[in-house]
């Protein structure tokens, strides 16, 4: 039974992926009411209910008639049963949250990555140049059913996490693999084991015999000493890595699970740019791998020019001259390399930026690069087919756009470490559940109680949570109000919830196993200093945080506005997301009453 069942999932699966002529994902959105029991208002959850039927992220994409298609290289997940959403909803609504240990941060990388279940990736079939374009390219369809057909058969459904479907996005990864000397594999700190998939690992140091250098990025969001215990961790276990730590906004205190606040909007904007950690160390991890086999004087140069013109100017650094955009949008099935061409072809070394969504690919390219050279946003996915740039005149930066590698992780903390774009989340309060349950949100958030009456006292933390009561409490707070009957939008509010968590504002991060009972030695590790200094959290730094005015007003000001805004970096985003994010999506139900479009 197991089997057929599976063989019918691959199958459902395989038709999703290799249907073409499906152009676009509409974005439509619908308000369901949702009766809360006696006594309560009904609240409105203005998700997508039937996004099953409407949503077009999972087909295959390609217009049929050789046209350019917008949606090629769109993030593609496989879609949930109705049913399941709706399992998960109930829960959110009735579940009442507890805290969980800390030791639960613990996660090791064989529970994330099983061995036994085979979670490969999608592998580029063999080929010669003999072979027409068309040829290959139905191999490659061929060869990727298969793949998930194999993948299917190990894992029933609904035990894998979301991973890509889209046969475009992987083909862009196994050409900056096969273009690549050296493989820059870039993780969030904050959850290194779900983004290194042990499968790529084994095969670009294994099979392609290239380098990795693993960048463990956005350390400023991790308290410095779970930083050093992760990279220690990630190193043991896979003694090939040169682990680089890194961050692209400096300077930004963090948050724990024992003090936690929203950080403040103004003090990230104030120190996104070019920094001066980061780019060396990677630097010196390639020296190191070359050997003296590629020139990177130039290089080195760059990077004390950089930070002479940082210190100088107070802005990133731009020198306009070597910093080339060369190639970008190129049709990834006419490029038929070897994987094991040359190395450093011409005494150039090419770098290949690798990872999941969001995890900033893009940010550490940019800082790379001293200026900004592509454009950063928080929506997983952004980046959606690869760009070559000279760095300098013997280095060469090719930026890959983010692939969600099968796995087991739960498909909460998925959400949670931004590798699934929130506007497109059927059921966003699981994973605010999750979250609640992992960090301290009541002090931080300061809600009230939706079943609090205002004749008795109040003490929140006495009372028991939901996690749907945190969304409702949430967009009371921020007055988020659905559109037509005014009724509090807790969509809106989990989504908002959601963004604070993947950004770093409400912090999670996940510990390596062993943390909880090693944390003192951690905690006075001699490398401490370097990671701290890295993070621009030196004495002086800390000082001036302290001295700096915290009003809770001003706090509370913040908080109101931290998920309204727009990228910090003013970053291009598809309109119909930017709208979604303040709650802008024209809703063509919202002329209906809300009973009318359940
Ligand atoms: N706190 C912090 N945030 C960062 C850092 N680097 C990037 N970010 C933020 O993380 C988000 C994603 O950054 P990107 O550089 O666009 O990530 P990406 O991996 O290129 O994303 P995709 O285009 O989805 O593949 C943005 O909101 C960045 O501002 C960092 O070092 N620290």
């Amino acid at each position: 039974f197991l089997q057929k069942n599976n063989r019918k999932h691959s199958l459902k699966c395989l038709n999703v992926c290799v249907c073409a002529g499906e152009n676009g994902s509409s974005h439509s959105s619908r308000n369901a009411s949702v009766e809360r029991g006696p006594g309560r208002d009904r609240q409105s959850d203005t998700s997508d209910s039937e996004t099953t039927d409407i949503r077009r992220i999972n087909h295959q994409p390609g217009t049929g008639d050789g046209r350019y298609d917008p949606n090629k290289f769109r993030l593609h997940f496989e879609k949930e049963s109705k049913e399941e959403v709706e399992r998960r909803k109930k829960i959110a609504r009735e579940k009442i949250l507890k805290q969980v240990a800390e030791k639960e941060l613990e996660i090791d990388m064989n529970q994330i990555y099983p061995e036994e279940k085979g979670l490969n990736f999608p592998r580029r079939p063999s080929w010669h140049y003999n072979m027409q374009r068309e040829e290959l390219l139905r191999k490659e369809e061929k060869s990727f059913l298969e793949y998930l057909q194999a993948l299917h058969s190990k894992n029933p459904p609904g035990t894998l996490s979301h991973f890509e479907h889209n046969l475009e996005t992987w083909r862009q990864l196994w050409r900056v693999m096969e273009m690549s000397d050296v493989i820059l594999l870039i993780v969030d700190i904050r959850y290194p084991v779900l983004q290194f998939p042990p499968a790529l690992y084994h095969y670009i140091t294994g099979e392609l015999k290239k380098y990795i250098i693993l960048v463990l990025n956005k350390v400023d969001l991790c308290p410095s000493p779970l930083v050093l215990a992760w990279k220690h961790y990630m190193t043991k276990q896979f003694p090939h890595l040169h682990c680089v730590c890194f961050t692209s906004h400096p300077g930004q205190p963090y948050t724990t699970r024992e003090s936690l606040s929203i950080l403040q909007k103004k003090r990230i904007r104030k120190k996104v740019g070019w920094n001066g950690g980061g780019p060396i160390h990677i630097m010196r991890a390639c020296q190191e791998i070359t050997a003296g086999r590629v020139d990177l004087s130039s290089w080195e140069k760059k990077i004390k020019r950089d930070a002479v013109a940082m210190r100088t100017e107070g802005d990133q650094a731009d020198d306009g001259v070597e910093s080339v955009l060369m190639e970008h949008n190129s049709d990834i099935g006419m490029e038929m390399n070897s994987p094991t061409q040359e190395l450093y072809k011409d005494g150039v070394l090419t770098l290949g930026c690798i990872g999941f969504p969001n995890v900033g690919k893009s940010s550490v390219l940019n800082s790379l690069v001293g200026r900004k050279v592509v454009s950063v946003s928080r929506t997983p996915g952004h980046t959606k087919y690869f760009q070559t740039y000279y760095l300098t005149p013997t280095v060469k930066l090719c930026d890959c756009p983010g692939l969600v590698f099968p796995s087991q992780v739960d498909k909460q903390l998925q959400i949670l470490a931004g590798i699934y774009p929130v506007s497109q989340l059927q059921e966003p309060y699981s994973s605010v559940g999750y979250l609640c349950e992992r960090t301290n949100f009541l002090p931080v958030l300061k809600l009230t109680h939706p079943d609090h009456s205002p004749e008795t006292p109040h003490d929140s933390s006495t009372q028991d949570w939901t996690a749907w009561d945190v969304c409702e409490a949430w967009a009371e707070k921020r007055g988020y109000k659905t559109a037509k009957a005014a009724r509090n939008d807790v969509y809106r509010a989990a989504n908002s919830l959601l963004r604070l968590a993947i950004d770093g504002r409400i912090c999670l991060c996940l510990q390596p196993p062993g943390y909880t009972e090693s944390k003192d030695e951690w905690e006075s590790h001699p490398d401490l200093a370097e990671i701290s200094a890295l993070q621009g959290r030196t004495d002086e730094e800390r000082e001036r945080e302290d001295d700096e005015d915290e009003s809770s007003s001003e706090l509370e000001e913040d908080d109101r506005d931290a998920d309204d805004d727009e990228d910090a970096d003013g970053d291009d985003e598809d309109d119909t997301v930017k709208a979604d994010r303040k709650g802008l999506t024209l809703n063509m139900f919202s002329v209906l009453g809300e009973n009318e479009c359940a």
